[in-house]
């Protein structure tokens, strides 16, 4: 059944309107920033080192609050969204205390608490959410090892679990494949794609520009507000990627005919602007597809 607005409108999953952020420091990190995710897509969230990109996740998921504008997640305000265990969140690796003594299988566990009540004893059910979550990131033979013995693609994967065992229909992912290999990437993404069918709806921020055509939607361009979102198609241009990220990008090579005839075909090439080339990966040509709409 396809959710409804007031007025027939189908119900986006994550709508912000005139979203401003002020820390108690008083530094404004976002300001009148607005966009949408619908729902059944997978949208990247981009831009440079501070331009509030966690802090737009941070105001989706209710921990800071808001100094001006709305934010409703499945036409719901966010209090009422988390009550209801819609928001799942796959944190940046330095958000986690590794050295905490707990077993993968707790760690996914933890994502079926907001459906237990507070004893918090497992039911069967719980238990078969966990292995199934766990299945799915391949992940089912390290359900019995230590969160810290894991390598960092692991350690992901163990959070996606998570994520997937609290059955949440909006998933935030923050940097999900920093310290990954291409191989977990891959499986990721793959994974990410099924949820997409699933209709679920993902913001995805990443600094790995290369694969954002490949696999993201939408984009959503970040600079202390939102400067640009819309289908990857449309927004995902030299004149945004120079505004987001305007003094470390001049060029931003799409066309792959400026590569080194022996670099990747998957290579794009990106010049910083003090003339040092660096590359990032993905493939050059077209974005994904906006899939059509499902009717869930
Ligand atoms: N808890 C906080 N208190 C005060 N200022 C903060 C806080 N968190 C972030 N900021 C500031 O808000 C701005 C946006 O930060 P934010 O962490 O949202 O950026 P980001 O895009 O996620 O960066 P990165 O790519 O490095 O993770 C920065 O100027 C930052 O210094």
């Amino acid at each position: 059944m396809m959710m409804m607005g007031g007025r027939g409108k189908p119900v986006d999953g994550i709508v912000a309107e005139d979203v401003t952020v002020t820390y108690r420091t008083g530094v404004t990190a976002l300001k009148h920033a607005s966009f949408s995710v619908p729902r059944g897509t997978i949208t990247a969230l981009v831009g440079v080192n501070g331009s509030g990109k966690s802090t737009l996740f941070k105001a989706i998921m209710g921990f800071v609050p808001l100094a001006g504008g709305r934010v409703t997640i499945l036409g719901m305000p966010v209090r009422e969204a988390l009550k209801k265990n819609l928001v799942a969140y796959v944190p940046q690796a330095e958000e986690v205390d590794w050295t905490f003594p707990v077993l993968v299988e707790d760690v996914v566990m933890m994502g079926r608490y907001g459906h237990m009540n507070w004893l918090r004893i497992p039911s069967r059910h719980d238990h078969e959410m966990v292995a199934e979550a766990l299945a799915r990131v391949n992940m089912s033979d390290f359900r019995k090892r230590q969160i810290g013995e894991l390598s960092g693609g692991q350690r992901k994967r163990v959070f996606l679990a998570r994520a997937l065992a609290q059955e949440g229909q909006v998933i935030l992912l923050d940097e999900p494949f920093t310290g990954v290999d291409v191989t977990t990437e891959e499986q990721i993404v793959e994974l990410l794609g099924t949820l997409r069918d699933e209709g679920r709806v993902m913001l995805v921020s990443t600094h790995n520009l290369g694969s954002v055509p490949d696999f993201c939607d939408r984009t959503v361009f970040v600079k202390g507000t939102v400067i640009a979102s819309g289908p990857t198609a449309e927004t995902f241009n030299e004149a945004n990627l120079e505004r987001a990220f305007g003094g470390v990008l001049r060029h931003f090579i799409l066309s792959g005919q400026d590569l080194h005839e022996d670099a990747d075909p998957r290579q794009v090439k990106v010049i910083s602007d003090d003339e040092r080339p660096f590359v990032i990966y993905g493939a050059k040509g077209s974005p994904a597809a906006e899939p059509e709409k499902t009717d869930q």
